[in-house]
């Protein structure tokens, strides 16, 4: 057993980090999480300008100080992609332009989506006569990416991964966060309250702009019902619950069969769905006969849409639409138009006041042109070296979900042989895709767009026609499955169920998570448990239905089939028991968050054991400085640092309602309480809460 004490910058920062973030006078085996994260509690205090705040976040602000400084230096002779980027983040920050302008450039073109009515004075004159709904939802869709009430998108066919096809799906974007608020009542009432105030102050300050006589009480009348209506489309929607078998939502049919069984009537005028889907495709100059074949991932909705349709007006529908357009729009005008949506934002993530302009632009353009922007973190910040020890640990997790595979009895042999063979055609992508580095490649992914300095708002439109055109064109064009489904400065990890690939952006190797130099017992607990939770995500609820090749088919026995689902209900009921006091006491969703839970618990099982195999292999490593704990105790501690982090109340009801990831602190406890090897690591006894009586397993 070595014992001399590793000295080297990086064993001291990592201990004094793992020290200052937890609280020692806690008993691990009550509450690990208080004993990890307490000292980080303490110390952290939530900015007034963020919603919540933990370790990912605090990276996230850090990584955009670095797009900061790389976004406004000027560089000679570097590939005209980047400087694209550069102008659009100048014209963001163009602050006092932004001013000058006030709300003009939203007000001249709303009459290319047929203006707001509610703003505007003889609508039915100049609009409504000629008005088609079928026009003004395709022309929302395809040149400003808003896709309301027929959610139109091009997108992978689950059943044959490598085509492209048409998809009618039901709305999934609401004005308020999710179809519960719709309510109004509880924790839902000022979010609602503060949503139609909006509404309100927008439309007053729209028609005090155009000079036009401002009635309020007409003004809130029309408000009531366009929020009406949405809590009509947000009840006719199917619920999370619903949709999340990807089985039972992959219904193929004609385009034609479309206008024969899902009759759509506003104003006894008939939506006619070829005309729609044409009025999109015509944009990209392809052609979509009627025997197309459609997925069709929401017929009930439709059916339910078109009892709701024959309540309203083509102006409640026109006010409903371009409202929904505009809400959005008005973070890219001046301060008058930005306040309107205050209250709102606080309502929904308790914010009270935006975030600095200079991290809201670099968010943009990271956003928006996520490879010239990750070219540029890559060439800061990041270190080739880093990709070999990825590939190391990759490797060795690989194995272990492979091995672990023999001890499950629930699994048979068949289904077991199935497995093996997808997670070793798990496809790995580690830091960022070596196209971003060729100027030439780059240049040409960017070469349609042209950024004005003095035009931010224009910008913006530009990059939302951008992008769904981009989207549309791929109907005829084959999955590039070497595509990677993340630009390079992002701090996240994922897992693409048809592409059957892992991807880790250079963002996230860094410290806590990574780093050739910190102790391997922290890098197994960190981005080893997220290089894990990745796999696993191939074998959870979700990612279970697709092949090895990404595709919607079932190589699963029927027997090991039902006993997935009965180990599977043990994590719904244990995640579903946990009430969330930040979020007045709600209970989290463990249907919603099971597949997240999946892949937490397999996870921390997989990373703990490749540790160890590693440890065999090379020996104990040498304890870190001033704190008094072994390197299996270190893997945990890490591990659960990783997961510091708190919430504003208003974000906590939000995200508990839309978020698929349990809270930080519930993704610590749950997945170590159902994990052994925690409790020997910390010799907890049978009766603490961290050693329950009856604990969950599926991988
Ligand atoms: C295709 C797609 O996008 N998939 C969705 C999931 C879905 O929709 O199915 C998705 O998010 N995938 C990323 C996510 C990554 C990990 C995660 O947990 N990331 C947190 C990070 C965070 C936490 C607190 C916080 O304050 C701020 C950020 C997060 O992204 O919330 C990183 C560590 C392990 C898993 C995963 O693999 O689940
Ligand atoms: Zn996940």
């Amino acid at each position: 057993k070595t014992d001399e004490i590793c000295t080297t910058a990086d064993c001291t920062q990592s201990a004094s980090r793992l020290i200052e973030n937890m609280d020692a006078n806690v008993d691990p085996c009550d509450n690990f999480y208080q004993y990890a994260c307490g000292g980080w509690l303490k110390k952290n205090i939530i900015p007034e300008t963020t919603s919540r705040y933990s370790t990912f976040d605090i990276l996230r602000d850090e990584l955009e100080v670095i797009l900061k400084g790389v976004l406004e230096k000027t560089v000679e002779g570097e590939a005209a992609a980047l400087t694209k980027a550069k102008t659009l983040y100048k014209s963001c920050t163009n602050e006092s332009l932004i001013e000058l302008r006030g709300g003009s450039p939203l007000l001249d073109m709303l009459p290319d989506v047929s203006e707001w009515p509610i703003a505007v004075d003889n609508w039915e004159t100049n609009y409504g006569r000629t008005w088609r709904l079928e026009d003004v939802i395709a022309k929302l869709n395809e040149k400003y990416g808003t896709l309301l009430l027929v959610n139109f998108f091009v997108g992978t066919d689950d059943r044959d991964s490598t085509s492209h096809i048409i998809h009618f799906d039901q709305q999934t974007s609401l004005g308020l966060v999710s179809r519960d608020y719709y309510a109004c009542t509880g924790p839902y009432a000022e979010a609602c309250r503060a949503y139609e105030q909006f509404m309100i102050d927008l439309a007053k300050l729209m028609r005090k702009d155009r000079g036009l006589a401002i009635n309020e009480t007409r003004i809130r009348e029309e408000v009531t019902r366009v929020i009406d209506l949405e809590r009509d489309i947000a009840n006719a929607t199917d619920t999370p619950e619903d949709r999340n078998n990807p089985v039972l939502l992959y219904n193929k049919m004609e385009l034609g069969d479309l206008n024969a069984n899902f009759t759509l009537e506003v104003e006894s005028q008939l939506f006619d769905w070829s005309y729609f889907t044409a009025k999109i495709m015509n944009t990209v100059n392809i052609s979509v006969p009627d025997t197309e074949k459609v997925i069709n991932y929401s017929p009930n909705y439709y059916r339910r849409l078109n009892l709701i349709l024959a309540k309203y007006t083509k102006r409640d529908l026109q006010n409903y639409m371009v409202w929904r357009f505009a809400m959005n729009m008005v973070v890219g005008l001046s301060r008058a138009y930005r306040d309107t949506r205050k209250a709102f934002r606080k309502a929904l993530s308790g914010t009270t006041s935006e975030a600095a302009v200079w991290r809201q632009c670099a968010l943009y353009v990271n956003n928006n042109l996520e490879n010239a922007v990750g070219r540029l973190y890559v060439q800061e910040a990041f270190s080739e070296k880093s990709k070999e020890l990825m590939e190391e640990m990759i490797k060795g997790i690989r194995e272990v979900f492979i091995s672990n595979l023999d001890d499950l009895t629930w699994m048979d042999a068949e289904t077991k042989k199935a497995a093996e063979e997808k997670a070793r055609a798990i496809r790995e992508r580690i830091g960022y895709s070596d196209n971003i580095m060729d100027g030439e490649y780059l240049n040409n992914e960017y070469k349609d767009l042209s950024y004005s300095a003095e035009e931010y708002f224009e910008n913006i439109l530009q990059n939302l026609e951008y992008v769904q055109k981009k989207r549309l064109r791929k109907l005829r064009v084959k999955v590039n499955k070497e595509e990677w489904v993340t630009g390079a400065a992002v701090v996240n990890a994922f897992y693409s169920s048809s592409k059957n690939q892992i991807v880790f952006p250079a963002g996230i190797l860094q410290p806590p998570f990574f780093s050739k130099g910190q102790a391997k017992s922290l890098n197994y607990g960190g981005i080893g448990m997220v290089i894990g939770h990745e796999i696993t995500h191939g074998f959870d609820d979700n990612g279970r239905n697709y092949d090895k090749d990404g595709d919607l088919k079932d190589w699963w026995t029927p027997d090991s089939t039902q006993r997935f689902l009965e180990l599977s209900k043990c994590i719904v009921d244990q995640y579903g028991n946990f009430s969330w006091d930040l979020a007045s006491g709600l209970h989290l969703n463990g249907n919603n968050t099971l597949g997240e839970n999946i892949a937490d618990n397999g996870g921390i099982r997989q990373a703990y054991q490749a540790y160890k195999n590693y440890v065999k292999q090379h020996g104990e490593e040498p304890p870190l400085p001033g704190i008094d704990l072994s390197h299996d105790q270190l893997f945990f501690l890490n591990f659960a640092q990783v997961w510091c982090g708190t919430h504003r109340p208003e974000q906590a009801v939000n995200s508990i309602k839309v978020d698929v990831h349990s809270p930080g602190k519930f993704r610590v406890l749950g997945s170590l309480q159902n994990f052994p090897e925690f409790a020997k690591a910390f010799n907890c006894n049978k009766s603490s809460y961290m050693v329950p009586d009856n604990i969950c397993r599926v991988w």
